[in-house]
């Protein structure tokens, strides 16, 4: 088997972990001797092993003079684990070929340079382009410090989210809804605006038929009007988190608070994305799911703070010119200031059409 296939074998068991491994990277590492795999090994679980650990491990006596592909640069320094540089050090492997170079300031090149001073051969960049996008989260939340941005949206034809009398329920069909959960089991947390919750009264937990995590569910309620008989607040599917502005009723907050819901009160009358979007990060959420309605992903919007949309749309045509869009908002004046994009798939989801796109890499 040549390089790329062990590594593309790598790669495919760090991309089984999604959804995992947060706030730690996907990590995938094979190890290869005498052109026979000894060992395998992924990160499962934060603040457990990493996958270099278990891949030696596996291949035991045999990691003596072997090749280890690994996606990301193993860690040189000691997190809740010890060092991998150490450990392949330590277990005699002779070459070590690298997909990704660690972005982290703190440990970029390090667990390079230890390895080379101890005579390992290294090889970095074999597919590293798979191995990147693999980690766009991950590399998104080290070198911003804010969560990695995903908007969902589901429309007709004409674009529209409901009825001009708003009646939405359902535009796209159950495998695109299913579709949409896998999201959900991937991102940390999923974002709706309180009109969402007085309108749809939603679980937003992940009902995939295979099962999946829950994300935390974070409602942006300026003036918390959230019922407080909302499934959100009463469901314990999923912790809840509520954003008010600073003029929110402390009655309000108080039996709120009451039925375990955190709220989160912004120091301002409104709720500023940026400045929300860093609490959260500093709250540990690497990557946010906003499934909308139009208010919020126009704010998102508005602030540029997006790394992803997701759009699907269904084969039906609904009409009337005061019948809601994706993105509401006062929008744009100028053309050159739309948001660019591009598009990474398109493809059929049952009857409807599912469009990723993203921005472009800065
Ligand atoms: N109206 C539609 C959607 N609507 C999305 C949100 O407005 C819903 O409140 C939310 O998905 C409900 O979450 P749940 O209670 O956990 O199922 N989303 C879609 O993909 N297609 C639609 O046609
Ligand atoms: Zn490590």
């Amino acid at each position: 088997m040549t390089d790329e296939k062990y590594m593309k074998l790598a790669i495919e068991l760090a991309a089984n972990t999604k959804g995992q491994t947060s706030p730690n990277p996907l990590v995938g590492a094979v190890v290869v001797k005498d052109n026979q795999i000894v060992g395998i090994g992924a990160h499962l679980k934060a603040g457990q092993a990493h996958a270099e650990v278990h891949a030696i491990n596996m291949a035991g006596e045999k990691a003596k003079g072997a090749t280890v592909y690994v996606t990301l640069e193993p860690c040189s320094h000691f997190g809740k684990t010890p060092p991998c540089a150490d450990l392949l050090i330590k277990s005699g492997v002779k070459r070590v070929v690298i997909a990704s170079t660690d972005p982290n300031p703190l440990v970029a090149g390090k667990g390079i340079a230890k390895l080379k001073e101890a005579g390992i051969d290294v090889e970095v960049g074999l597919l590293q382009k798979e191995a990147d996008e693999l980690n766009e989260v991950f590399f998104h939340y080290m070198s911003t410090g804010l969560p990695y941005v995903t908007i969902k949206t589901a429309t007709s034809l004409d674009g529209k989210i409901a009825t001009a009398t708003l009646e939405s329920k359902w535009i796209t069909s159950q495998e695109a809804r299913l579709d949409a959960h896998t999201y959900r089991h991937q991102h940390d947390a999923i974002l709706v605006g309180v009109n969402t919750i007085l309108k749809d009264d939603p679980e937003l937990t992940t009902r995939l038929p295979q099962g999946g995590k829950n994300p935390i569910r974070i409602i942006l309620d300026t003036s918390l009007r959230t019922p407080l008989s909302a499934n959100v607040v009463n469901d314990k599917a999923a912790p809840t988190w509520i954003v008010v502005g600073c003029n929110a009723e402390r009655e309000k907050v108080a039996a709120m608070e009451e039925k375990q819901v955190e709220i989160i009160q912004m120091p301002t009358e409104k709720i500023d994305i940026p400045t929300l979007l860093k609490i959260l990060a500093e709250k540990g959420i690497t990557s946010l799911f906003v499934e909308g309605g139009a208010q919020v992903n126009g704010s998102f919007i508005k602030a540029k703070a997006v790394q992803q949309v997701i759009t699907y749309i269904a084969p039906k045509i609904i009409g009337g010119e005061s019948a809601p869009t994706s993105f509401g908002g006062e929008g744009i004046e100028k053309l050159s200031e739309a948001l660019e994009l591009e598009i990474k798939s398109v493809e059929k989801i049952g009857p409807d059409l599912k469009i990723v796109a993203k921005r472009k890499s800065t």
